[in-house]
């Protein structure tokens, strides 16, 4: 890992070779948060009619110019009615907001500005004195002034949210193409790791979870960050560093071709040295299309995510960043999206921040592969690593941002981490950040 690479290279490398998966058809309650796959244009005009803004009356405005006006009422249009009543002069016709106006009433009065103002009776009364001439064409809402039928409404690459699904709805459209959610596959690595059950019912103590073991945050975390991106976990387990069990893993992940030897054998797979509290949530009926490995992704003697997936022709670096410097990543023959994370648990959210999520977004089909950054006055300084762009957990005080914690962004501090509510990306080349620097932020919250 002589030669570290800029993050953006090794991004860039990432997304080139992620590409939106399948579209396929669902209904828009089935499509919420998914991405839109293709443009999305109205049905019909929106509004659908010439409707009223207002409660009140629909009237010619030619018989009311010289208003106080009496008014002979000879039609009630209430909303959902499709009525389109004759008005001749010297008539109005009582309307509901949304009611399509009647053709021959060219404006809406509404009830403040009439005699019978808003007393609420449903009731009809023969007559109503308009009190105020309204102005031509008053609260009437044109049809089509939001969108004419066939207008784009959403184009391709839209995430769908409540205000994208309300626009398809309303303009008559009940499916959509959306592209699939990515498949994800979360292998923790590591022979210290033990779930927090476990750690738990080993006797939790002040001591700790015994010496040398850890519990795995890792797999939370990314499950969490996964679900998060609008992706979907499949399998999520643990794996010793053993490397007969990894590679047995990765392989029915799709990761390595499959094992002759181990195909000829039907029923279940052997599963070596893999976690008892493995969960898969949602058994992979079709192949998984990324593979997210944490740990083991650096110079050690027992890296066995390095040693099994090098050799498969994932890619391992150093990326010029801190946290997350040693980085796998690659293409399996089969398509699948390898990333091979650092372990320390901070690393692993950086690396996800900057890589996995851009290639998640670009494989659901959103638009823009990274987030939004944001500006921010740094009120307090801190010392920078040289040479490598950092990632440092900040959060939001009056006047700007601040590290999270006071001891900055050693990839190790799980606790601190949960106090982030953004990461200062500050560039390569920068040596330390002073009071009132300016840092890019990714907003996290
Ligand atoms: N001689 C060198 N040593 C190291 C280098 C180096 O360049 N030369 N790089 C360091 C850097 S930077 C990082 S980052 C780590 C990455 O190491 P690995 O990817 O091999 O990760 P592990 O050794 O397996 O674990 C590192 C650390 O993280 C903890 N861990 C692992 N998995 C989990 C999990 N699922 N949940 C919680 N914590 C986890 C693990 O216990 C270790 O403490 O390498 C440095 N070393
Ligand atoms: O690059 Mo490592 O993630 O700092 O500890």
């Amino acid at each position: 890992m002589a030669d570290l690479v800029p993050l953006e290279t090794h991004l860039a490398e990432v997304l080139a070779a992620a590409t939106p998966l399948p579209a396929r058809s669902v209904s828009l309650d089935a499509a919420r948060g998914s991405v839109l796959a293709r443009d999305v244009r109205t049905a019909w005009s929106l509004p659908p009619d010439d409707n009223s803004a207002m409660d009140g009356y629909a009237v010619r405005r030619d018989d009311v110019s010289g208003a106080p006006v009496r008014l002979r009422v000879v039609a009630d249009v209430p909303a959902g009615s499709a009525l389109d009543p004759p008005i001749g002069p010297g008539e109005c016709a009582r309307i509901m907001t949304g009611a399509p106006v009647p053709s021959d009433a060219d404006a809406i009065v509404p009830l403040e500005a009439t005699d019978l103002g808003t007393g609420r009776t449903e009731r009809l009364d023969e007559h109503v004195t308009i009190l105020t001439p309204p102005n031509p064409g008053a609260h009437i809402r044109r049809r089509g002034e939001d969108a004419a039928a066939g207008d784009l409404v959403l184009a391709a690459g839209r995430v769908l949210g409540p205000r994208e699904l309300s626009a398809c709805a309303s303009a008559g459209v009940a499916r959509v193409e959306v592209v699939a959610p990515p498949r994800v596959a979360i292998v923790s690595t590591g022979a210290e790791l033990v779930s927090v059950e476990e750690a738990a019912v080993g006797g939790a103590s002040a001591h700790g979870v015994g010496r040398g073991r850890i519990v795995d945050s890792n797999g939370i975390l990314l499950a969490g960050l996964v679900a998060e991106a609008g992706a979907e976990v499949v399998v999520r387990t643990r794996v010793a560093d053993d490397r007969d069990a990894f590679t047995a893993l990765v392989r029915e992940l799709g990761v390595l071709d499959a094992d002759p030897e181990r195909s000829r054998t039907s029923g279940e797979p052997e599963r070596p040295g893999r976690s008892s509290d493995e969960v898969t949530t949602n058994a992979p009926n079709r192949p998984v299309d990324v593979v997210v490995v944490t740990g083991g992704a650096s110079v050690g003697a027992f890296d066995v995510a390095r040693l099994v997936l090098e050799p498969a022709g994932i890619g391992f670096r150093g990326v010029a960043m801190q946290p997350g410097k040693p980085q796998g990543f690659g293409v399996a023959p089969s398509g699948v999206l390898v990333f091979s994370l650092p372990g320390n648990p901070v690393s692993v959210f950086a690396s996800f921040e900057a890589f996995v999520r851009p290639a998640l977004r670009r494989l659901r089909g959103e638009r823009w592969p990274v987030r939004r950054t944001s500006e921010h006055v740094a009120v307090s300084g801190w010392r920078c690593p040289p040479g490598r762009a950092q990632l440092m957990p900040v959060r939001f005080v009056p006047g700007g941002v601040e590290p999270a914690t006071d001891r900055g962004s050693g990839s190790h501090l799980v606790a601190r981490l949960a106090a982030a509510e953004a990461l200062a990306h500050v560039p390569a080349d920068t040596d330390e950040v002073r009071v009132g620097d300016l840092v890019t932020c990714w907003e996290l919250t």
